[in-house]
Protein backbone atom coordinates (compact mmCIF):
# COMPACT_ATOMS: atom_id res chain seq x y z
CA UNK A 1 0.00 0.00 0.00
CA UNK A 2 1.32 3.93 -1.00
CA UNK A 3 2.78 5.14 2.19
CA UNK A 4 0.68 8.21 3.43
CA UNK A 5 2.86 9.94 5.78
CA UNK A 6 1.97 13.67 5.36
CA UNK A 7 5.32 15.71 4.91
CA UNK A 8 5.58 17.55 8.21
CA UNK A 9 3.83 20.88 8.75
CA UNK A 10 7.44 22.38 9.06
CA UNK A 11 10.92 21.61 8.75
CA UNK A 12 11.54 24.24 11.30
CA UNK A 13 10.30 23.55 14.85
CA UNK A 14 10.73 26.94 17.31
CA UNK A 15 10.42 27.47 20.49
CA UNK A 16 7.60 29.61 21.76
CA UNK A 17 8.63 32.12 24.15
CA UNK A 18 5.58 34.91 24.99
CA UNK A 19 3.46 34.58 22.28
CA UNK A 20 6.34 34.53 19.72
CA UNK A 21 8.82 31.80 18.06
CA UNK A 22 12.43 31.88 18.51
CA UNK A 23 15.08 30.08 17.67
CA UNK A 24 17.64 28.98 20.60
CA UNK A 25 20.08 31.55 21.89
CA UNK A 26 22.73 29.83 21.91
CA UNK A 27 21.79 28.07 17.83
CA UNK A 28 22.16 24.86 19.15
CA UNK A 29 19.29 22.53 17.07
CA UNK A 30 18.63 18.76 16.85
CA UNK A 31 17.46 16.65 14.36
CA UNK A 32 13.72 15.71 14.15
CA UNK A 33 12.90 11.94 12.60
CA UNK A 34 10.19 10.43 11.43
CA UNK A 35 9.71 6.78 12.70
CA UNK A 36 7.73 5.30 9.95
CA UNK A 37 10.69 6.13 7.56
CA UNK A 38 14.10 6.28 9.65
CA UNK A 39 14.36 9.72 7.41
CA UNK A 40 15.90 13.17 8.87
CA UNK A 41 12.57 15.98 8.74
CA UNK A 42 13.30 18.42 10.87
CA UNK A 43 15.24 20.57 12.72
CA UNK A 44 14.43 21.83 16.74
CA UNK A 45 15.50 24.73 17.64
CA UNK A 46 16.90 23.85 21.66
CA UNK A 47 15.90 26.10 24.09
CA UNK A 48 19.22 27.27 26.48
CA UNK A 49 19.42 28.20 30.29
CA UNK A 50 18.86 32.09 29.17
CA UNK A 51 15.60 30.57 26.70
CA UNK A 52 14.15 28.75 29.43
CA UNK A 53 13.86 31.52 32.11
CA UNK A 54 12.80 34.14 29.50
CA UNK A 55 10.03 31.58 29.17
CA UNK A 56 9.18 30.96 32.66
CA UNK A 57 9.62 34.81 33.28
CA UNK A 58 7.07 35.28 30.24
CA UNK A 59 4.60 32.77 32.52
CA UNK A 60 4.68 34.76 35.88
CA UNK A 61 4.45 37.92 34.46
CA UNK A 62 1.29 36.70 32.65
CA UNK A 63 -0.07 35.54 35.90
CA UNK A 64 -0.01 39.52 36.66
CA UNK A 65 -1.12 40.62 33.06
CA UNK A 66 -4.47 40.35 31.61
CA UNK A 67 -4.90 36.79 32.12
CA UNK A 68 -4.13 36.31 36.14
CA UNK A 69 -7.10 39.55 35.80
CA UNK A 70 -9.42 37.77 33.80
CA UNK A 71 -12.69 36.40 35.44
CA UNK A 72 -13.09 31.97 35.28
CA UNK A 73 -16.03 32.66 32.83
CA UNK A 74 -13.34 34.80 30.34
CA UNK A 75 -10.39 32.28 31.10
CA UNK A 76 -13.63 29.67 30.07
CA UNK A 77 -14.06 31.20 26.75
CA UNK A 78 -10.65 31.04 25.83
CA UNK A 79 -9.95 27.95 26.59
CA UNK A 80 -12.86 26.55 24.73
CA UNK A 81 -12.17 28.48 21.56
CA UNK A 82 -8.57 26.92 21.91
CA UNK A 83 -10.58 23.81 21.26
CA UNK A 84 -12.63 24.78 18.24
CA UNK A 85 -9.70 26.43 17.01
CA UNK A 86 -7.55 22.71 17.22
CA UNK A 87 -11.04 20.78 15.54
CA UNK A 88 -10.40 23.06 12.90
CA UNK A 89 -6.48 22.63 12.05
CA UNK A 90 -7.49 18.74 12.98
CA UNK A 91 -5.37 17.94 9.27
CA UNK A 92 -2.57 20.16 10.96
CA UNK A 93 -2.31 18.49 14.25
CA UNK A 94 -2.82 15.42 12.23
CA UNK A 95 0.25 15.73 9.80
CA UNK A 96 2.31 17.10 13.07
CA UNK A 97 1.57 14.03 15.00
CA UNK A 98 1.62 11.53 12.11
CA UNK A 99 5.52 12.78 11.22
CA UNK A 100 6.57 13.04 14.79
CA UNK A 101 5.38 9.75 16.09
CA UNK A 102 5.06 7.39 12.26
CA UNK A 103 1.70 6.32 14.23
CA UNK A 104 -0.83 5.32 12.00
CA UNK A 105 -3.46 7.92 10.92
CA UNK A 106 -6.29 6.08 12.11
CA UNK A 107 -4.79 6.25 15.62
CA UNK A 108 -3.85 9.88 15.61
CA UNK A 109 -7.68 10.73 14.06
CA UNK A 110 -9.34 9.09 16.60
CA UNK A 111 -7.73 9.11 19.74
CA UNK A 112 -4.79 12.04 19.93
CA UNK A 113 -6.46 14.95 18.08
CA UNK A 114 -9.83 14.62 19.42
CA UNK A 115 -8.52 14.23 22.87
CA UNK A 116 -6.51 17.49 22.60
CA UNK A 117 -9.55 19.55 22.02
CA UNK A 118 -11.45 17.44 24.60
CA UNK A 119 -9.25 18.05 27.13
CA UNK A 120 -9.49 21.97 26.76
CA UNK A 121 -12.96 21.84 26.58
CA UNK A 122 -13.30 19.14 29.64
CA UNK A 123 -11.62 20.94 31.61
CA UNK A 124 -13.39 24.44 30.71
CA UNK A 125 -16.82 22.86 32.22
CA UNK A 126 -15.34 21.10 35.32
CA UNK A 127 -13.84 24.40 36.51
CA UNK A 128 -17.26 26.50 35.33
CA UNK A 129 -19.42 23.63 37.16
CA UNK A 130 -17.17 21.97 40.09
CA UNK A 131 -18.21 23.70 43.56
CA UNK A 132 -16.16 24.11 46.76
CA UNK A 133 -17.18 23.43 50.30
CA UNK A 134 -18.95 25.42 52.75
CA UNK A 135 -19.76 25.04 56.30
CA UNK A 136 -21.62 26.84 58.65
CA UNK A 137 -19.76 26.41 61.78
CA UNK A 138 -21.42 26.83 65.72
CA UNK A 139 -19.11 29.47 67.25
CA UNK A 140 -17.93 28.91 71.13
CA UNK A 141 -20.33 32.03 72.35
CA UNK A 142 -23.40 30.33 70.85
CA UNK A 143 -22.93 32.18 67.28
CA UNK A 144 -21.90 31.08 63.67
CA UNK A 145 -18.97 31.25 61.32
CA UNK A 146 -19.58 30.50 57.78
CA UNK A 147 -16.09 28.59 56.30
CA UNK A 148 -16.09 28.32 52.89
CA UNK A 149 -12.85 27.67 50.54
CA UNK A 150 -11.85 28.97 47.25
CA UNK A 151 -9.72 28.05 44.72
CA UNK A 152 -6.15 29.70 43.34
CA UNK A 153 -3.99 29.11 40.56
CA UNK A 154 -0.64 27.55 41.94
CA UNK A 155 1.21 29.78 39.37
CA UNK A 156 3.67 28.93 36.70
CA UNK A 157 3.35 24.75 36.19
CA UNK A 158 6.36 22.88 34.22
CA UNK A 159 4.87 20.49 32.11
CA UNK A 160 6.56 17.48 30.62
CA UNK A 161 5.77 15.36 28.32
CA UNK A 162 6.42 11.89 26.69
CA UNK A 163 6.35 10.84 22.82
CA UNK A 164 3.62 8.02 22.87
CA UNK A 165 0.30 10.72 22.58
CA UNK A 166 2.27 14.19 22.55
CA UNK A 167 -0.86 16.32 22.13
CA UNK A 168 -3.07 13.92 23.98
CA UNK A 169 -0.64 13.84 27.53
CA UNK A 170 0.49 17.14 27.19
CA UNK A 171 -3.08 18.91 26.73
CA UNK A 172 -4.69 16.60 28.95
CA UNK A 173 -1.77 18.99 31.81
CA UNK A 174 -2.25 22.11 30.00
CA UNK A 175 -6.42 22.29 29.48
CA UNK A 176 -6.66 21.90 33.39
CA UNK A 177 -3.55 24.40 34.38
CA UNK A 178 -5.24 26.91 32.37
CA UNK A 179 -8.98 26.49 33.72
CA UNK A 180 -7.34 26.95 36.38
CA UNK A 181 -5.80 29.83 36.03
CA UNK A 182 -2.53 29.13 35.94
CA UNK A 183 -0.14 29.49 33.21
CA UNK A 184 2.73 26.76 31.68
CA UNK A 185 5.54 26.06 30.45
CA UNK A 186 5.97 22.84 28.30
CA UNK A 187 8.39 20.69 27.70
CA UNK A 188 7.57 18.17 24.98
CA UNK A 189 9.44 15.08 24.31
CA UNK A 190 12.61 15.86 22.16
CA UNK A 191 11.17 12.77 19.99
CA UNK A 192 7.52 14.66 18.90
CA UNK A 193 8.35 18.36 19.25
CA UNK A 194 5.92 19.73 16.73
CA UNK A 195 2.20 19.52 18.28
CA UNK A 196 3.48 21.55 21.28
CA UNK A 197 4.81 24.01 19.31
CA UNK A 198 1.88 24.43 16.59
CA UNK A 199 -0.38 24.82 19.46
CA UNK A 200 1.21 27.98 19.96
CA UNK A 201 -0.26 28.90 17.09
CA UNK A 202 -3.64 27.69 18.22
CA UNK A 203 -2.84 30.22 21.24
CA UNK A 204 -2.62 33.48 19.15
CA UNK A 205 -4.99 32.80 16.82
CA UNK A 206 -7.87 32.58 19.71
CA UNK A 207 -6.03 35.91 21.15
CA UNK A 208 -4.75 33.89 24.39
CA UNK A 209 -2.80 36.83 25.88
CA UNK A 210 1.11 35.98 25.56
CA UNK A 211 3.31 34.12 28.27
CA UNK A 212 0.18 31.83 29.11
CA UNK A 213 1.36 28.83 26.92
CA UNK A 214 4.79 28.31 26.95
CA UNK A 215 7.14 25.69 24.67
CA UNK A 216 10.48 25.09 25.06
CA UNK A 217 12.36 22.20 23.08
CA UNK A 218 15.32 20.54 24.31
CA UNK A 219 16.19 16.87 26.53
CA UNK A 220 16.32 15.55 30.23
CA UNK A 221 19.53 15.97 32.20
CA UNK A 222 21.42 19.06 31.21
CA UNK A 223 19.14 20.70 28.74
CA UNK A 224 15.25 22.18 28.65
CA UNK A 225 13.86 19.60 30.73
CA UNK A 226 16.30 19.81 33.63
CA UNK A 227 16.33 23.91 33.44
CA UNK A 228 13.18 24.04 33.51
CA UNK A 229 12.49 21.94 36.74
CA UNK A 230 15.74 23.53 38.36
CA UNK A 231 14.09 27.32 37.65
CA UNK A 232 12.64 28.70 41.20
CA UNK A 233 9.85 30.42 39.77
CA UNK A 234 8.00 27.29 38.80
CA UNK A 235 5.73 26.94 41.51
CA UNK A 236 4.50 22.80 40.43
CA UNK A 237 5.70 20.04 37.80
CA UNK A 238 3.74 17.96 36.27
CA UNK A 239 5.24 15.27 34.49
CA UNK A 240 4.32 12.03 32.50
CA UNK A 241 7.30 10.00 31.85
CA UNK A 242 9.56 7.32 32.65
CA UNK A 243 9.86 6.17 36.34
CA UNK A 244 13.35 7.12 36.88
CA UNK A 245 12.80 10.80 35.24
CA UNK A 246 10.13 11.10 37.88
CA UNK A 247 12.90 10.09 40.70
CA UNK A 248 15.00 12.61 39.11
CA UNK A 249 12.76 15.43 38.74
CA UNK A 250 11.27 14.62 42.22
CA UNK A 251 14.95 15.30 43.41
CA UNK A 252 15.06 18.79 41.71
CA UNK A 253 11.03 19.69 43.12
CA UNK A 254 12.12 19.25 46.64
CA UNK A 255 14.14 22.54 46.22
CA UNK A 256 11.68 24.87 46.97
CA UNK A 257 9.19 22.47 48.37
CA UNK A 258 7.25 22.24 45.15
CA UNK A 259 4.08 19.85 44.22
CA UNK A 260 4.36 17.08 42.07
CA UNK A 261 2.06 14.87 39.96
CA UNK A 262 3.09 11.85 38.33
CA UNK A 263 2.04 9.61 35.82
CA UNK A 264 4.62 6.89 35.49
CA UNK A 265 5.18 2.77 33.86
CA UNK A 266 3.05 0.19 34.37
CA UNK A 267 3.30 -3.49 33.57
CA UNK A 268 -0.24 -4.16 33.19
CA UNK A 269 -1.33 -7.32 34.56
CA UNK A 270 -4.83 -8.30 32.47
CA UNK A 271 -6.95 -11.00 34.04
CA UNK A 272 -8.55 -13.47 31.73
CA UNK A 273 -11.83 -16.05 33.78
CA UNK A 274 -12.53 -19.26 31.97
CA UNK A 275 -16.27 -17.57 31.66
CA UNK A 276 -15.07 -14.55 30.15
CA UNK A 277 -16.64 -14.23 26.48
CA UNK A 278 -13.33 -14.76 24.35
CA UNK A 279 -14.46 -12.24 21.29
CA UNK A 280 -14.84 -9.83 23.56
CA UNK A 281 -11.29 -10.42 24.95
CA UNK A 282 -9.32 -11.18 22.41
CA UNK A 283 -10.84 -7.93 20.85
CA UNK A 284 -9.92 -5.81 24.16
CA UNK A 285 -6.63 -7.73 24.61
CA UNK A 286 -5.30 -6.87 20.56
CA UNK A 287 -5.78 -3.71 21.51
CA UNK A 288 -4.72 -3.27 24.66
CA UNK A 289 -1.55 -5.08 24.05
CA UNK A 290 -0.77 -3.87 20.12
CA UNK A 291 -2.34 -0.41 20.03
CA UNK A 292 -0.25 2.57 19.42
CA UNK A 293 2.54 -0.46 18.57
CA UNK A 294 2.13 -1.28 22.37
CA UNK A 295 3.60 2.37 23.32
CA UNK A 296 0.63 2.90 25.62
CA UNK A 297 1.55 3.06 29.31
CA UNK A 298 -1.76 1.18 29.70
CA UNK A 299 -1.28 -1.12 27.92
CA UNK A 300 -1.47 -4.88 28.86
CA UNK A 301 2.65 -6.56 28.83
CA UNK A 302 1.42 -9.40 31.35
CA UNK A 303 -1.85 -11.73 30.63
CA UNK A 304 -3.38 -14.29 33.33
CA UNK A 305 -5.60 -16.92 31.80
CA UNK A 306 -7.35 -19.41 33.43
CA UNK A 307 -6.20 -22.81 32.31
CA UNK A 308 -9.36 -24.15 30.65
CA UNK A 309 -9.04 -21.57 28.43
CA UNK A 310 -5.51 -20.80 28.23
CA UNK A 311 -4.88 -22.50 24.61
CA UNK A 312 -7.48 -21.29 22.69
CA UNK A 313 -6.99 -17.40 23.82
CA UNK A 314 -3.51 -18.08 22.74
CA UNK A 315 -4.92 -19.99 19.78
CA UNK A 316 -7.45 -16.48 18.78
CA UNK A 317 -4.42 -13.82 19.91
CA UNK A 318 -2.09 -15.27 17.81
CA UNK A 319 -4.34 -14.91 14.42
CA UNK A 320 -5.08 -11.39 15.68
CA UNK A 321 -1.46 -10.83 16.18
CA UNK A 322 -0.90 -11.96 12.56
CA UNK A 323 -3.73 -10.41 11.01
CA UNK A 324 -1.47 -6.69 11.65
CA UNK A 325 0.93 -5.41 8.32
CA UNK A 326 3.51 -3.07 9.29
CA UNK A 327 3.78 0.25 8.29
CA UNK A 328 2.04 3.85 9.17
CA UNK A 329 -0.71 3.82 6.93
CA UNK A 330 -4.22 4.75 6.99
CA UNK A 331 -5.41 1.30 7.32
CA UNK A 332 -6.31 -0.18 10.96
CA UNK A 333 -4.77 -3.54 9.63
CA UNK A 334 -1.41 -1.51 10.27
CA UNK A 335 1.31 -1.59 12.87
CA UNK A 336 3.39 1.66 12.83
CA UNK A 337 6.70 1.41 13.80
CA UNK A 338 8.17 2.10 17.08
CA UNK A 339 9.11 5.91 18.34
CA UNK A 340 13.11 5.62 17.70
CA UNK A 341 15.88 3.11 16.67
CA UNK A 342 17.21 3.24 20.24
CA UNK A 343 13.37 2.28 21.61
CA UNK A 344 13.57 -0.53 18.59
CA UNK A 345 16.94 -1.86 20.01
CA UNK A 346 14.88 -1.76 23.06
CA UNK A 347 12.38 -4.01 22.43
CA UNK A 348 14.05 -6.36 20.33
CA UNK A 349 17.00 -6.46 23.38
CA UNK A 350 13.70 -7.86 25.43
CA UNK A 351 12.45 -10.20 22.44
CA UNK A 352 16.14 -11.63 22.52
CA UNK A 353 16.10 -12.50 26.68
CA UNK A 354 12.33 -13.47 26.47
CA UNK A 355 13.70 -16.48 24.48
CA UNK A 356 16.85 -16.56 26.93
CA UNK A 357 14.66 -16.89 29.80
CA UNK A 358 12.99 -19.95 28.25
CA UNK A 359 9.74 -18.23 26.11
CA UNK A 360 8.21 -20.26 23.55
CA UNK A 361 7.93 -17.38 20.74
CA UNK A 362 4.30 -18.51 19.60
CA UNK A 363 4.25 -15.63 17.25
CA UNK A 364 6.56 -12.86 15.94
CA UNK A 365 9.77 -11.95 18.22
CA UNK A 366 11.86 -10.26 15.07
CA UNK A 367 11.80 -7.39 12.59
CA UNK A 368 8.80 -7.19 9.56
CA UNK A 369 10.10 -7.79 5.99
CA UNK A 370 8.74 -4.29 4.77
CA UNK A 371 10.15 -2.64 1.77
CA UNK A 372 9.46 0.89 -0.19
CA UNK A 373 9.78 4.12 1.75
CA UNK A 374 9.16 2.43 4.87
CA UNK A 375 12.41 0.18 5.08
CA UNK A 376 14.31 2.29 7.01
CA UNK A 377 11.40 2.70 9.67
CA UNK A 378 11.66 1.41 13.77
CA UNK A 379 8.96 -1.62 12.98
CA UNK A 380 8.62 -4.43 14.71
CA UNK A 381 7.09 -7.72 14.74
CA UNK A 382 3.81 -8.24 17.03
CA UNK A 383 4.93 -11.04 19.77
CA UNK A 384 3.40 -12.97 22.40
CA UNK A 385 5.18 -15.21 24.16
CA UNK A 386 4.31 -18.20 26.51
CA UNK A 387 6.39 -20.29 28.79
CA UNK A 388 7.90 -17.89 30.80
CA UNK A 389 8.28 -17.69 34.57
CA UNK A 390 6.25 -15.07 36.56
CA UNK A 391 9.35 -13.44 37.80
CA UNK A 392 10.74 -13.85 34.49
CA UNK A 393 12.96 -10.42 33.69
CA UNK A 394 10.36 -9.93 30.60
CA UNK A 395 7.47 -10.56 32.79
CA UNK A 396 8.53 -7.31 35.65
CA UNK A 397 10.04 -5.15 33.63
CA UNK A 398 8.27 -2.63 31.46
CA UNK A 399 8.92 -3.26 27.68
CA UNK A 400 7.17 -0.78 25.82
CA UNK A 401 6.23 -2.27 22.50
CA UNK A 402 3.82 -4.32 20.84
CA UNK A 403 4.26 -7.76 23.25
CA UNK A 404 3.09 -9.78 25.91
CA UNK A 405 3.56 -12.78 27.85
CA UNK A 406 0.81 -15.27 28.98
CA UNK A 407 0.73 -17.26 31.82
CA UNK A 408 -2.25 -19.80 32.86
CA UNK A 409 -3.62 -19.53 36.34
CA UNK A 410 -6.14 -21.99 38.37
CA UNK A 411 -7.46 -19.85 41.32
CA UNK A 412 -8.78 -16.41 41.90
CA UNK A 413 -6.73 -15.87 45.07
CA UNK A 414 -3.21 -16.97 43.16
CA UNK A 415 -4.11 -14.75 40.37
CA UNK A 416 -4.51 -11.53 42.15
CA UNK A 417 -0.95 -12.51 44.10
CA UNK A 418 0.15 -12.61 40.51
CA UNK A 419 -1.29 -9.51 39.18
CA UNK A 420 -0.50 -7.69 42.55
CA UNK A 421 3.29 -9.04 42.65
CA UNK A 422 4.77 -6.08 41.08
CA UNK A 423 6.22 -2.29 41.75
CA UNK A 424 4.17 -1.20 39.65
CA UNK A 425 0.46 -0.10 39.77
CA UNK A 426 -0.64 1.61 36.99
CA UNK A 427 -3.98 -0.46 35.51
CA UNK A 428 -5.30 -3.96 35.21
CA UNK A 429 -8.36 -5.18 33.22
CA UNK A 430 -10.87 -8.17 34.17
CA UNK A 431 -12.70 -10.35 31.80
CA UNK A 432 -15.39 -12.14 33.07
CA UNK A 433 -19.12 -12.43 32.93
CA UNK A 434 -19.32 -13.42 36.35
CA UNK A 435 -20.72 -10.04 37.83
CA UNK A 436 -19.31 -10.89 41.68
CA UNK A 437 -16.00 -11.83 40.93
CA UNK A 438 -15.59 -9.01 38.49
CA UNK A 439 -16.19 -6.58 40.84
CA UNK A 440 -14.42 -8.49 43.85
CA UNK A 441 -11.47 -9.04 41.81
CA UNK A 442 -11.05 -5.35 40.29
CA UNK A 443 -11.19 -4.04 44.41
CA UNK A 444 -8.19 -6.44 45.20
CA UNK A 445 -6.04 -5.10 42.49
CA UNK A 446 -3.60 -2.69 43.06
CA UNK A 447 -3.64 0.16 40.60
CA UNK A 448 -5.12 3.11 39.47
CA UNK A 449 -7.40 2.45 37.10
CA UNK A 450 -9.04 -1.07 36.77
CA UNK A 451 -11.49 -1.44 33.63
CA UNK A 452 -14.04 -4.70 33.53
CA UNK A 453 -14.40 -6.47 30.42
CA UNK A 454 -12.84 -2.92 28.57
CA UNK A 455 -9.82 -1.54 28.26
CA UNK A 456 -8.69 2.55 27.70
CA UNK A 457 -12.66 3.49 28.36
CA UNK A 458 -11.90 7.35 29.13
CA UNK A 459 -14.65 9.48 30.88
CA UNK A 460 -12.23 12.33 31.61
CA UNK A 461 -13.62 13.38 35.03
CA UNK A 462 -13.15 10.46 36.62
CA UNK A 463 -9.53 10.02 38.92
CA UNK A 464 -6.53 9.24 36.52
CA UNK A 465 -3.05 8.18 37.72
CA UNK A 466 -0.88 4.91 38.83
CA UNK A 467 -0.21 3.88 42.67
CA UNK A 468 3.28 2.51 43.62
CA UNK A 469 5.85 3.02 40.98
CA UNK A 470 3.40 4.35 38.36
CA UNK A 471 3.26 7.90 40.06
CA UNK A 472 2.03 10.27 42.48
CA UNK A 473 -1.08 12.05 42.44
CA UNK A 474 -4.53 11.62 40.20
CA UNK A 475 -5.77 13.73 37.43
CA UNK A 476 -8.81 14.01 36.07
CA UNK A 477 -12.12 15.94 36.72
CA UNK A 478 -11.88 17.36 40.14
CA UNK A 479 -8.51 15.64 40.59
CA UNK A 480 -6.84 17.67 38.28
CA UNK A 481 -8.21 20.63 39.84
CA UNK A 482 -7.03 19.81 43.29
CA UNK A 483 -3.65 19.57 41.95
CA UNK A 484 -3.44 22.72 39.75
CA UNK A 485 -5.10 24.99 42.55
CA UNK A 486 -4.28 26.02 46.06
CA UNK A 487 -7.35 25.62 48.27
CA UNK A 488 -7.42 28.71 50.46
CA UNK A 489 -10.01 28.65 53.78
CA UNK A 490 -11.75 31.90 54.57
CA UNK A 491 -13.77 31.65 58.09
CA UNK A 492 -15.79 34.82 58.61
CA UNK A 493 -17.61 35.23 61.67
CA UNK A 494 -21.15 36.21 61.57
N1 LIG B 1 1.29 6.86 33.44
C1 LIG B 1 0.99 7.52 32.33
O1 LIG B 1 -0.06 8.14 32.20
C2 LIG B 1 1.97 7.49 31.17
C3 LIG B 1 1.54 7.93 29.93
C4 LIG B 1 2.42 7.88 28.86
C5 LIG B 1 3.72 7.42 29.03
N2 LIG B 1 4.11 7.01 30.24
C6 LIG B 1 5.47 6.48 30.43
O2 LIG B 1 6.40 7.26 29.69
C7 LIG B 1 7.50 6.46 29.28
C8 LIG B 1 7.78 6.69 27.83
O3 LIG B 1 8.00 8.04 27.58
P1 LIG B 1 9.46 8.69 27.47
O4 LIG B 1 10.43 7.66 27.02
O5 LIG B 1 9.32 9.95 26.69
O6 LIG B 1 9.78 9.06 28.99
P2 LIG B 1 11.03 9.84 29.54
O7 LIG B 1 10.88 9.84 31.02
O8 LIG B 1 12.29 9.38 28.93
O9 LIG B 1 10.85 11.34 28.99
C9 LIG B 1 9.68 12.08 29.29
C10 LIG B 1 10.03 13.56 29.25
O10 LIG B 1 10.91 13.87 30.33
C11 LIG B 1 12.01 14.60 29.84
N3 LIG B 1 13.14 14.34 30.72
C12 LIG B 1 14.00 13.29 30.70
N4 LIG B 1 14.91 13.40 31.70
C13 LIG B 1 14.61 14.54 32.37
C14 LIG B 1 15.18 15.21 33.49
N5 LIG B 1 16.24 14.71 34.13
N6 LIG B 1 14.61 16.36 33.91
C15 LIG B 1 13.55 16.88 33.28
N7 LIG B 1 12.96 16.30 32.20
C16 LIG B 1 13.49 15.15 31.75
C17 LIG B 1 12.17 14.10 28.43
O11 LIG B 1 12.94 15.00 27.68
C18 LIG B 1 10.73 14.01 27.98
O12 LIG B 1 10.22 15.27 27.62
C19 LIG B 1 7.09 5.05 29.62
O13 LIG B 1 7.72 4.64 30.81
C20 LIG B 1 5.60 5.14 29.84
O14 LIG B 1 5.06 4.15 30.66
C21 LIG B 1 3.27 7.04 31.32
O1 LIG C 1 0.15 6.16 27.24
C1 LIG C 1 -0.59 6.52 28.11
C2 LIG C 1 -1.90 7.01 27.91
C3 LIG C 1 -2.43 7.79 28.86
C4 LIG C 1 -3.74 8.30 28.71
C5 LIG C 1 -4.18 9.35 29.42
O2 LIG C 1 -3.41 10.04 30.23
C6 LIG C 1 -5.54 9.79 29.29
O3 LIG C 1 -6.33 9.12 28.62
O4 LIG C 1 -5.85 10.85 29.86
Amino acid sequence: MANEITPAVTDTILNFIGGAYRRGSTGKTFDNFAPATGLRIGTVHEASEADVADAVAAAKAALNGPWGKMTTAERVKLISAVATEIERRADDFLAAEVADTGKPRHVASHIDIPRGAANFRMFADVISTTPTESFATATPDGGQALNYAVRKPKGVIAVICPWNFPLLLMTWKVGPALACGNTVVVKPSEETPRTAALLGEVMNAVGMPEGVYNVVHGFGAGSAGEFLTSNPDIDAITFTGETGTGQAIMQKAAVGVRDISFELGGKNPAVVFADADLDKVVEGLSRSVFLNTGQVCLGTERVYVERPVFDEFVKRMTVAAKAFKPGATGDPAYLGPLISAEHQEKVLGYYARAVAEGATVVTGGGVPAISGDEAGGFYVEPTLWTGLAHDSSVMREEIFGPCCGVIPFDAEDEVIGLANDTDYGLCATIWTENLSRAHRVAASMQVGVCWVNCWFLRDLRTAFGGSGHSGIGREGGVHSLEFYTETENICVKL
